[in-house]
């Protein structure tokens, strides 16, 4: 695999496309993240937002386009090969997606173990310490997801999903379901985990207070495309009315509401 440069970078999207029968929901989409790069891809329900990141992951095959990592070609990768770089990912899922039979210890040290096959005492060890980063007492690791609160539930899966030391993470809605107080709190630990990690960062979301808290840059996704993207605080200078409308939340303006899911 090409060792990855300043001119290459971390992630490059061309061109990407998927449907589903008629509907046509990535129509061409281009979108470049750099080495430990947060971008955030915002855009309204049902603009494509998960099926890009499925279609990055490799989750869903796209239709067309190309998606490198490091200047690779994930799609045209094998199937062992796609393996492999999957496991360089993160993943961090509305929901959390923790194991709801197992602890929360257990659920932190998971691919540690099974992944990484790291020897599960040191994995316990090595889980408690990641715990300890995103704010939770060694005492939780023993309770289990049904037993604690929504916030705890989202740290326990961030500090799951950087104990493997991903190269790049995705976030899928990172804030849905928490009050603002712990959106905000859910938001500043992803920063933190991120820049110091040096993590590649892809969130998407329609939360704007969390894009603009996450984002190093920000990406509008529109009919399929990325109609603009900019550092984060130029966003309301953007000069696009898509964006324009969309993050002051206003009725009146050029985009079209998707009012059914096709
Ligand atoms: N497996 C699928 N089969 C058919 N259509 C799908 C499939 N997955 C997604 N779609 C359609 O693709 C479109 C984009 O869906 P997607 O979930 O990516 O939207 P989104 O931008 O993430 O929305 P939200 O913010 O509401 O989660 C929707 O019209 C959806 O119905």
């Amino acid at each position: 695999m090409a060792e990855p440069t300043a001119a290459i970078p971390k992630i490059r999207i061309q061109g990407l496309t998927k449907s589903f029968g008629a509907k046509h929901v990535l129509r061409g989409l281009d979108l470049d993240i750099a080495e430990a790069e947060s971008v955030v891809v915002i855009g309204g329900s049902g603009t494509g937002k998960s099926v890009l990141i499925k279609c990055i992951t490799g989750l869903m095959d796209a239709d067309g386009g190309t998606v490198e990592i490091d200047g690779a070609d994930v799609l045209k990768m094998t199937p062992a090969e796609q393996h492999g770089m999957m496991n360089r990912f993160g993943l961090l899922f509305q929901a959390g997606a923790l194991f709801d039979s197992l602890s929360v210890l257990e659920n932190v040290a998971f691919g540690l173990v099974e992944a990484q096959g790291v020897p599960r005492a040191k994995a316990n060890k090595m889980a408690l310490d990641f715990m300890a980063q995103v704010g939770l007492e060694p005492s939780v690791g023993a309770m289990y997801p049904a037993e604690i609160s929504v916030g705890m539930r989202k740290r326990a899966s961030l500090a799951r999903t950087i104990a493997t030391h991903p190269d790049v993470v995705f976030f899928d809605e990172p804030t849905t379901g928490l009050d603002p107080i712990m959106g905000d709190i859910i938001d500043e630990l992803i920063v933190k985990c991120v820049k110091e990690l040096k993590i590649t960062a892809l969130t998407i979301t329609h939360d704007m207070d969390s894009a603009r808290r996450v984002g190093d840059r920000i990406a509008m996704l529109y009919d399929g495309k990325i109609i603009w993207q900019g550092p984060t605080s130029e966003i309301d200078n953007s000069g696009n009315p898509y964006v324009h409308q969309f993050i002051n939340g206003l009725e009146e303006g050029p985009i079209e509401l998707v009012t059914r899911r096709a």
